[in-house]
């Protein structure tokens, strides 16, 4: 395997889980944050979505060894994070939010001072070229812009050639190129053998990135699978055709299969949900050329995870 990172050897996948989380109870005072929650995370990406307050950060905190779990058992590259951290910490990453570095820090001193920890870091001048801090090395934290502490932090996080980095929110704040360069940086460490685990509010990122998504809700896994799983076992997709307004849609009904649907929803918009299978097409265009009807566009309508994740977690906004 090529190693795309600067002075890394790619890692062999491992096989047994990153993360293996089962039966996890959090609680902040009466506020249970984290209620039984299970969650299995293998080699490659692992993105972790949910609304606000859904128990995400809690939980990658837990897994962190941040926090110290109220009932479940936590494995985190076969280890416990609470009682096995001196083992497991110089195996991981942990990009935070917040960046937790001192603010009169010089970007490359604080980039330099984090890979001496380690023993066997990542070239650090290159690591600064590669996420586009070349021009703020001498730059303070604090007059750093939101992106660059950003990337910084994710440097900080990779430097030391974790073999499990958890990223959260990675990408907020970021402008589409430090976007795109971010997520480049995070398919060039799974290419390096090196597993992830991000939380993110961006759907498309998930949908970009991940391998694997669970979505957590209410402080539990309420799905998780693959992005295209997800996609395809969540929701119907869609036909929709436009044409003239008014067709008799309760013939076109019967002549589709028996938990299909068709609708008008708007004047001259027509949509069909079901099983969009070529079949089904044939079905549609036949039952328009039967009816003379020529339709100005037919078009597949896949599910996005957006779709997938509002279905599951309801539109509404939390408290
Ligand atoms: N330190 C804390 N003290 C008290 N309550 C907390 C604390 N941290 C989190 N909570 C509460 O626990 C619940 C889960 O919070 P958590 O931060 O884990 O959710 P999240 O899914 O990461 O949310 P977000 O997407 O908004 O970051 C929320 O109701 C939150 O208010």
């Amino acid at each position: 395997m090529r190693s795309v990172l600067p002075g890394s050897d790619p890692r062999p996948p491992g096989r047994e889980p990153v993360v293996q989380v089962s039966g996890l109870i959090k609680r902040y005072g009466a506020r249970t944050a984290v209620d039984g929650l299970d969650l299995e995370a293998h080699a490659g990406i692992t993105a972790v979505l949910g609304p606000n307050g859904a128990g995400k950060t809690t939980t990658v905190e837990t897994c962190e060894g941040y926090r110290k779990p109220d009932a479940g058992r936590v494995r985190v590259l076969g280890l416990d994070p609470v009682t096995q951290g001196d083992g497991l910490r110089p195996r991981v990453g942990v990009m935070l939010q917040s960046g937790g570095v001192y603010s009169g820090a010089r970007a490359d001193e604080m980039l330099r001072h984090v890979a001496k920890l380690h023993a066997d870091p990542l070239d650090v001048p290159a690591l600064i070229e590669r996420l586009g801090l070349g021009s703020c090395g001498r730059t303070t934290y604090r007059r750093l812009s939101g992106g660059q502490q950003q990337r910084l932090a994710l440097a900080m996080a990779v430097v030391g050639r974790p073999e499990l980095v958890f990223l959260d929110e990675p990408t907020a704040g970021l402008d589409p190129q430090a976007r795109r360069a971010t997520w480049d940086l995070v398919r060039d460490l799974r290419t390096d053998g090196v597993s992830v685990i991000l939380t993110t509010h961006h759907m498309d990122e998930a949908e970009q990135l991940a391998d694997d998504v669970a979505i957590i809700d209410a402080g539990r896994v309420i799905a998780q699978g693959s992005p295209e799983e997800l996609c395809r076992g969540g929701a119907e997709n869609t036909l929709r055709f436009t044409g003239r307004p008014g067709l008799d849609v309760a013939s076109l009904l019967k002549a589709l299969p028996a938990d299909s649907a068709a609708v008008e929803p708007a004047p001259g918009v027509y949509r069909v949900s079901g099983v969009i299978d070529p079949q089904l097409l044939a079905t549609v265009t036949s039952w328009c050329a039967q009816n003379g009807v020529m339709p100005d566009s037919i078009a597949v309508e896949r599910h996005t995870l957006e779709d997938v994740f509002l279905e599951l977690t309801g539109k509404e906004l939390r408290a």
